[in-house]
């Protein structure tokens, strides 16, 4: 697997004026994170899959759908069927995690599992088997702008260790309070993929916010 770090600054807003501002900045990113919330399993609602039909219209960029949503078992695929590069679950919601996983790659689209912060991982360790991303929340899921928990980053180095010994094959996500003040932890754990909001969209100049926290990841990726 490559160890390039990649930036995915996540769209949030519900606010479709500033979500085609944020759909515009993001020059130089490598995946754009998609925060689909339905008001239910996190306190704050954002978009659906017809925005993101929008949104796949709008970007070549590949689209890493975040279900923070009930019931994923009945929505995840048809972000899978509308072209979504990466479409990720939360572990506290899904019923039948290797179904799941299974329609997602068998509509094309690579299956991610979220663990919010409170989740441990080893009971998830099995059928992470069938999953293609590992997002590990370094906040509360529901809102953008949120302090960085650090107590999380014992997750990535237990994954990190498994996908570096072969017993794992899962890109490690985080997500949540990552900028410049927290991104070197998180590379030095082992995090493959950053996800960032705040950092990279309340700048003047986001596309150099996002090359910015690359060359931080980068520079302390684990040897
Ligand atoms: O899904 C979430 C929060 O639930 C995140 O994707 C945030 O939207 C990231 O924003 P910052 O913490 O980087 O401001």
């Amino acid at each position: 697997m490559s160890t390039a770090p990649l930036i995915a600054p996540s769209i949030l807003s519900a606010d479709f004026a500033r979500l085609a501002d944020e759909v515009a900045a993001i020059r130089g990113a490598d995946w754009v994170h998609v925060d689909v919330m339905d008001a239910h399993f996190v306190p704050n609602l954002t978009l659906g899959l017809p925005v993101v039909k929008s949104l796949l219209a709008a970007t070549d960029i590949p689209l890493d759908c975040h279900l923070m949503i009930e019931n994923p078992d009945r929505w995840a695929v048809g972000y899978a069927e509308a072209g979504a590069y990466n479409v990720t679950v939360h572990a506290e919601a899904v019923k039948d995690p290797r179904a799941v996983a299974r329609d997602l790659r068998a509509a094309g689209a690579k299956a991610g599992l979220s663990l919010k912060p409170g989740t441990a991982l080893d009971p998830w360790l099995e059928v992470l088997r069938d999953y293609d991303t590992l997002l590990i929340m370094s906040v509360e899921p529901g809102f953008g702008g949120q302090k960085f928990m650090p107590e999380v980053l014992d997750k990535v180095r237990t994954a990190r260790r498994l996908v570096d010994t072969g017993h794992l094959k899962v890109v490690i996500e985080i997500d949540g309070g990552i900028n410049d003040e927290t991104i070197h932890q998180a590379a030095e754990a082992g995090v493959h993929c950053f996800v960032a909001g705040s950092a990279v969209y309340d700048t003047e100049d986001p596309a150099q916010a996002i090359a910015a926290l690359r060359a931080t990841a980068t520079e302390h990726q684990p040897h």
